[in-house]
């Protein structure tokens, strides 16, 4: 088990972690989510001895790694899958590794063979894709037959058959009785693959309780709305009934409403009271990625806002054709999240065994319109290998 207490870093006067209270338990895969910059990386070098933290402790089977007894055996890790020295072939790399543990040679051709490599072991790793690296990082985490496994982002480049493979690796190694903690931007792809997860925002607890606790706690269910195109006057007739009747309304892209709060039937009798004809009454459930997407909200560091192309094109002549639509912007199928309790917090952790959160240094309005953009993903290289480096 890992157990995290008050785990506090800070870099001068960044706050990259505050007061973080978690446990990690065995026999199940942990998902760590959190926006770029929020500290899971931050998080798993402490775990692993690799940063001091600054306030708090964190220990992986009640020692901290450092004092672990035969740690390598014990704990195996992906953090950073470039980390390698590019001039040295995978299998070299991993009997370098195998060797510095005490971990027998043969052992290595057995990870080569569990994560695919066993094809370009003697290549350079220079030569790799990013899934190619990524695999080989995950070869080097299996070493030493470890009881804990942390992933950082280990799904990074892979392609689909990887993405999977990874998937149903994570989840064979905690039917196995591992503890297998697995940090990634993507809640999707984390409702598939984790049994529980652990959400931080601006390095603070959001979540912390079962895929399926979350699941039902934030997929909201609500009900669609549509009055006939034609008549305005009734959709704001049908807005003001519905509200009246303690429902919550809120107009879709499309010009349906979006209404939580009232059943069906009711939504039905409302109209009909209110002589509103309808046009479209149906139930639909918010994504878990709709309801990540509105816990993290407040807390991303990185915004992309349009791109305005100033000067760049003429202003088109009144009466010009329509803009080419863009995807996902304006067109129906698209539907916004609800908006978080007014004044409340996005999302209350349940009160866990240390006391309820502490006030957050990151309490600073998040940036506006100004972010560098979201950064770009990584480029996936094409599959090129080389020759082992002689020397
Ligand atoms: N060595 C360091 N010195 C100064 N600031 C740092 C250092 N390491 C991390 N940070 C800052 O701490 C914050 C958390 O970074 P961290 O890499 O842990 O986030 P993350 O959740 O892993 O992000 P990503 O998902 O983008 O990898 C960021 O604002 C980062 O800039």
């Amino acid at each position: 088990m890992i157990e995290a207490v008050g785990l506090t870093k800070r870099y001068g006067d960044k706050t990259a972690v505050h007061n973080l209270s978690f446990q990690v338990r065995p026999g199940a895969v942990t998902g760590f989510l959190g926006p770029n910059g929020s500290g899971k990386s931050t998080t798993m070098r402490m775990i692993l001895g690799l940063d001091n933290p600054t306030a708090g402790h964190v220990t992986i089977s009640g020692h901290p790694y450092r004092q672990l007894p035969n740690a390598p055996r014990h704990v195996g890790a992906l953090l950073d899958a470039k980390a390698v020295h590019g001039g040295r072939s995978a299998r070299n790399h991993l009997l370098s590794l195998a060797q510095l543990s005490g971990i027998p040679a043969r052992r290595v051709d057995e990870v080569l063979g569990v994560v695919g490599l066993q094809e370009v072991a003697g290549k350079r790793s220079k030569g790799f894709s990013l899934g190619m690296g990524q695999r080989l990082g995950i070869a080097a985490a299996l070493l030493g037959d470890p009881q804990v496994l942390l992933f950082d982002e280990p799904v990074n480049g892979l392609d689909p058959e990887g993405i999977l493979w990874v998937r149903n690796l994570m989840k064979a190694l905690a039917a196995e009785g591992r503890t297998v903690f697995v940090s990634s931007h993507l809640m999707s792809e984390m409702a598939l693959t984790a049994d529980h997860l652990i959400v931080i925002g601006r390095g603070q607890l959001l979540a912390d309780m079962s895929v399926t606790d979350f699941i039902s706690a934030n997929s909201a269910d609500f009900a669609r709305v549509r009055t006939p195109g034609t008549e305005p006057q009734a959709r704001e007739k049908l807005t003001s009934a519905l509200t009246e009747a303690g429902g919550h309304v809120m107009p879709e892209q499309d010009g349906a409403l979006r209404v939580t709060g009232l059943p069906l039937p009711r939504i039905s009798d409302i109209a009909h009271e209110a002589g509103v004809r309808l046009w479209e009454l149906s139930p639909h459930q918010a994504s878990l990625e709709e309801a990540y997407m509105r816990m993290t909200q407040g807390v991303v560091d990185y915004r992309s806002t349009d791109d305005q192309k100033a000067g760049l094109h003429q202003v088109p002549p009144p009466g010009a054709g329509p803009a080419v639509p863009v995807p996902g912007q304006g067109q129906p199928g698209w539907y916004a999240p609800p908006p978080p309790q007014q004044g409340g917090p996005l999302f209350a952790p349940p009160p866990g065994p240390y006391g309820a959160p502490q006030p957050n240094p990151y309490a600073q309005p998040a940036p506006q319109g100004q972010g560098p953009g979201q950064p770009a993903a990584a480029p996936v290289t094409a599959d090129r290998t080389e020759p082992e480096d002689p020397r």
